[in-house]
């Protein structure tokens, strides 16, 4: 087993007295991309947000890469862990390129120049994510996706170990999916750590390395794609019947829902 980036013990959430999580415990490999399968409401972006320290937790600990969240002040977490929410509607009038500098401000001082380092990365991450061509554009003009990828481009800049994306394929048409998946691909084998919400079951299943089904703050499965992906889980956390076959060119299983539990 690799180094762990994440350690998560007994994580106990709660909000306006109802249990998010009650003493959650796992661990996250370095150099793993994970994805965060669950139905609407059941605490991916609560748990996103807990690991990226945007969320108190009320009891248990959080450790990056052997140290505790409760150590480090926010700037510390920023250097370490992205996280791009999945609401992506900023009304603010900045620019593209505005909004992807931001994602250099956790490695500014106050007051310290703009370094080279910063120009470089901002100029990197948006050609990686193929949006220079819109930088002087305000970002409230852009389509929902044209944001999804600004924000994504963003959280590239932030050149964090741990990277916590919250739907990031959403409003993406199939293009820019193949798309943003290579270069989330390319951030992992880089040695980046990536912990994905998805939504599209099968293609959260294709790219990833581990799946998590997360049911009512629990996990229903925490495993590799072809062990998880089964009718039984499918069953338990959405409430759907569901056919699983084995898609001949990419051997990967695939899900087909067809029916709901009663
Ligand atoms: N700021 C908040 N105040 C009160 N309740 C909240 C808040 N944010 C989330 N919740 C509730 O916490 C629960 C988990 O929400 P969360 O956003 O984590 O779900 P999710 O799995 O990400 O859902 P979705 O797939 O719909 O985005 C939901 O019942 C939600 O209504």
């Amino acid at each position: 087993m690799n180094e762990a980036a994440l350690e998560i013990q007994s994580l106990t959430f709660h909000r306006n007295a109802r249990t998010i999580f009650n003493n959650l415990s796992f661990t996250v490999e370095k150099g793993k991309f994970i994805a965060l399968i669950g139905p609407n409401g059941t605490g991916k972006s609560t748990l996103l947000k807990c690991l990226a320290g945007i969320n108190r937790i009320d009891s248990g600990d959080i450790k990056i890469f052997n140290r505790s969240l409760r150590q480090l002040k926010p700037m510390e977490i920023a250097k370490r862990i992205t996280y791009m929410p999945q609401t992506t509607t900023l009304e603010t009038n900045f620019t593209v390129q505005q909004v992807v500098e931001m994602g250099r401000y956790p490695h500014k001082k106050r007051f310290s120049r703009w370094m080279k380092t910063d120009q470089l990365a901002v100029k990197k991450a948006l050609e990686q994510v193929g949006i220079s061509h819109l930088k002087h554009r305000f970002v409230p003009s852009l389509s929902g996706g044209e944001r999804q990828l600004v924000y994504l481009a963003k959280a590239i800049a932030q050149e964090t170990d741990i990277l916590l994306l919250d739907e990031p394929t959403s409003d993406l048409d199939i293009y820019y999916q193949v798309i943003v998946t290579d270069i989330l691909h390319s951030l992992v084998q880089e040695g980046k750590t990536v912990i994905a919400a998805i939504h599209d079951i099968n293609l959260a299943t294709r790219i990833c390395d581990q799946c998590i089904f997360l049911k009512d703050g629990k996990f229903v499965a925490y495993n590799a794609p072809s062990d998880a992906l089964n009718t039984e889980n499918i069953a338990k956390t959405f409430q759907v019947k569901s056919i699983i076959y084995q898609e001949p060119l990419m051997k990967k299983k695939q899900m087909i829902p067809f029916d709901v539990l009663t």
